[in-house]
This record gives C-alpha cells, structure tokens and sequence, in this order.
C-alpha cells in the first residue's frame, strides 16, 4: 500500500554559488549572455545509462505528449542524440535476438519525427556463451554488455553469481571484439557495509579482472566514491571509464533522510558521504575525458516507490541537463561541460559525435510534481522544485 508521505523537504541539495561562474573560461559554448539569461549551445548530448522500461512505463517515458514547449523535454528521446539503454527487464534482454526486438518497441514508442537512436545492450548472465558475444557484434545495433551482479539492484536476481568462474571466455571474446563491459559496481555479500560495496567490489573483482584481462574495455557504471575515481584515474585510459549520475553530483546521503525517509531519493548504488560527492565532482569537472554523462534514469510508478519495501531507482531524465550544467557552473568549469556531456562518450565507445547541437537557457523552471500516465504516474527528482538551465532545441 502506497504511504501518505508528501515529500516536504526535497530541497536538500548542495547550496548554490552564482559568484563562482567563470565568464572568461567558457566563451566557447556561450551563445549568448544577454540580461535575460545566458545561453549555452552544446553539441546534442548523448546518455550512456539509461532504463527506458517497456510496455506502458516505455510509452510514458519515451514519448509523454499531450504537452508544449519545454515540458516535452523531459522525455529523453528531445534532449539526447543515443542512449545506452539497460537490459534489465523482465525477462532480462539475454540475447540479441531479444535486444533488436526491445529496440523495434523503443522505436514504436517514441514520439513522430524522432531520430533518437537507442543503442542496445545484452544483459550477461552465468550462461552467456561467446557465440552470442558474436552475434550481438554482427547485429550493428548491441553496443554494449552489462553485468549486474546477482541481486546487487532491480532486476538483478538473473545476473551473474561467479565471474571469474563462469563468465572468463565471454569476456575474453567482447575484448576480441572491443565490446565494452558495463559494470554495475557493488559487491552483494549482504556481511559487506552497504556504503561500502562499490570499494570492495573494485578491490575484490575489477581488479583481478583487469589483471587477468587487459584488453577489455570496461565502463564502470554511475560511480560514487572517491575509491572509484582513483581507480579509474589509475587505468590507462581509453580503456576504463565511468559514467557518473547527476544524483551522485549534486546529492550526498543526508538527503535520504532530510525531514524524514525520502524515497525519491534512494537509488543503488546509494548515495555516499559529502567527500565521495566532493572527489567525484572534481574529477568529472577537471575536463578528463574518462568520465561521461549516464543519467542511470531509473523510473519507478510512484507506489513502487512510496510503500514499505520501496524500489531502487531515481527518474531524474526531466532534469539530468540542468543537473549537470548547475555542477559545472558551481565549480567554473562551464567550458568543459560540453566534452562531459557529449564528446568523451561517443570517443571512447569509437562511434561519431553527434552533429546537431541543443541550447541550455539560465532560466528558471518548474519541475512537474509528477508525470501521470494510464495507470499511474513517476515522480521525478527534485519534484515541485525550481531549477536553472532550461533545455531546448534552438
Ligand atoms: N539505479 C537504480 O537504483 N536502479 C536501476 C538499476 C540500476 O542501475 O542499479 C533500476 O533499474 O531501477
């Protein structure tokens, strides 16, 4: 059964510094600074973790119409060029056969004129076999192939019990094909400190992994520690990356608890003290091309959310671009926000930049309370609050 609980205290974000905006540095992505706002213009980003769901939560997240201007921005499909899209349905997308059927429904529910193109993704089980590491390649249309440890998040009761054990020649065969691993990061031993299963799970599996396997290339997925960041800073780059959420930017996890428990704020991995927020901030907003925007976009019906064992999985998709922009500008790297949210992904996964370009307005908008739909409504991050960096097409 669904709570009463009213989300009073959402506001819980880290306090915002207009003073520390750096004019001089970003000239190259400023369309325009008139009185009424700045402008920046950006090459189209692209989001490299994103859940799209499927059936009527895909129609109402891919293409929600009904509405004008920029509120249809908060569909994923106007604001980025691709999106890596996760494979943990259920059934989980184990095949390619499956995973061209789950793209031909994304492409069936997006709006009309759209030239969104969702790039696919296999989710690796016990079983996976090399043929199919084959196959996915040969499709043109699997990008990518995402281990979920067992039971580590949402969906993830298919995922993989013993790497090292049972998943070796798959992944020596994505290296052959320079398919990249995407790694939800934790570790599930429940005897494992949940706000340390990302930092054992780097020392106890993504290590020896890349010991043993040098060439694959890996994306450590939606990081949250300054462990993680050392990691990736200690691999030799163009091999090992990371996407990084805007929830782990702007939040740490005092705001699961601000007021009272806040279910719209919990996602997994979960949110980590202020310096883990603080290392990831600096190293994403340094301009290293090792890290690159994943929303983690993880829709949930609000009663999934708001009832005694809620699900895991922020629906930040409406506000993730006026999320990123307000860190960078926090931290007066506005010039590198650009790289960040569209040049380093598309480098390391070897595919082009997009061409067409979006603009992010400072100004003021509202987030929706909720977005409704036939059989229940997502309330989004920052629900009822107001934000900078209003996104749009031209
Ligand atoms: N991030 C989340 O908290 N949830 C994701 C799964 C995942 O990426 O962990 C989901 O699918 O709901």
């Amino acid at each position: 059964m669904p709570t009463s609980c009213s989300f009073p205290c959402q506001r819980s974000w880290i306090s915002y510094h207009p003073s520390s905006i750096n004019l001089r540095s970003h000239r190259f992505v400023v369309a325009s600074s008139a009185a009424a706002g700045m402008e920046l213009s950006l090459t189209r980003p692209d989001d490299w973790h994103l859940h799209l769901r499927e059936g009527e939560l895909l129609h109402a997240v891919a293409s929600h119409s009904g509405d004008f201007g920029w509120r249809r921005w908060w569909c994923s499909a106007r604001q980025f060029g691709r999106a890596i899209v996760m494979p943990n349905l259920k059934p989980p997308i184990t095949t390619t056969e499956a995973a061209v059927a789950y793209r031909q429904s994304i492409l069936k529910a997006l709006p009309e004129g759209s030239v969104f193109d969702p790039l696919m993704t296999l989710y690796l089980t016990d079983n996976t076999s090399p043929e199919e590491i084959k196959l996915a390649r040969q499709s043109g249309v699997v990008f990518a192939v995402k281990l979920y440890p067992a039971g580590a998040t949402t969906n993830s009761q298919d995922g993989v019990t013993d790497i090292f054990g049972k998943c070796i020649p798959v992944l020596e065969e994505m290296a052959k094909h320079n398919m990249p691993l995407l790694v939800h990061g934790e570790v599930t031993d429940p005897s494992v400190d949940i706000f340390d299963r990302e930092k054992v799970f780097i020392e106890t599996i993504l290590e020896p992994l890349l010991k043993k396997l040098p060439h694959l290339k890996i994306v450590m997925e939606h990081i949250t520690t300054m462990e993680a960041v050392k990691f990736i800073e200690s691999c030799s780059e163009g091999s090992v990356a990371a996407t990084v959420t805007p929830q782990h930017l702007i939040l740490n996890r005092n705001s699961l608890f601000q007021g009272g428990l806040q279910p719209h704020n919990y996602c997994l991995p979960v949110l980590k003290r202020e310096i883990h927020r603080e290392a990831i901030v600096s190293a994403v907003t340094s301009g290293s091309n090792r890290y690159f925007l994943g929303t983690d976009s993880a829709p949930h019906e609000r009663r999934r959310k708001e009832c005694t064992c809620g699900c895991a999985g922020i629906y930040n998709a409406p506000v993730a671009l006026s999320l990123y922009a307000k860190v960078f500008e926090q931290a007066g790297s506005l010039d590198k926000l650009e790289a960040f949210t569209s040049f380093n992904g598309p480098d390391f996964y070897g595919l082009p930049r997009n061409t067409s370009k979006i603009k992010l307005r400072k100004s003021s908008w509202k987030v929706p309370v909720s977005y409704p739909y036939e059989h229940g409504e997502i309330v989004p991050m920052f629900a009822g609050e107001t934000l900078e960096w209003l996104p749009s097409n031209n």
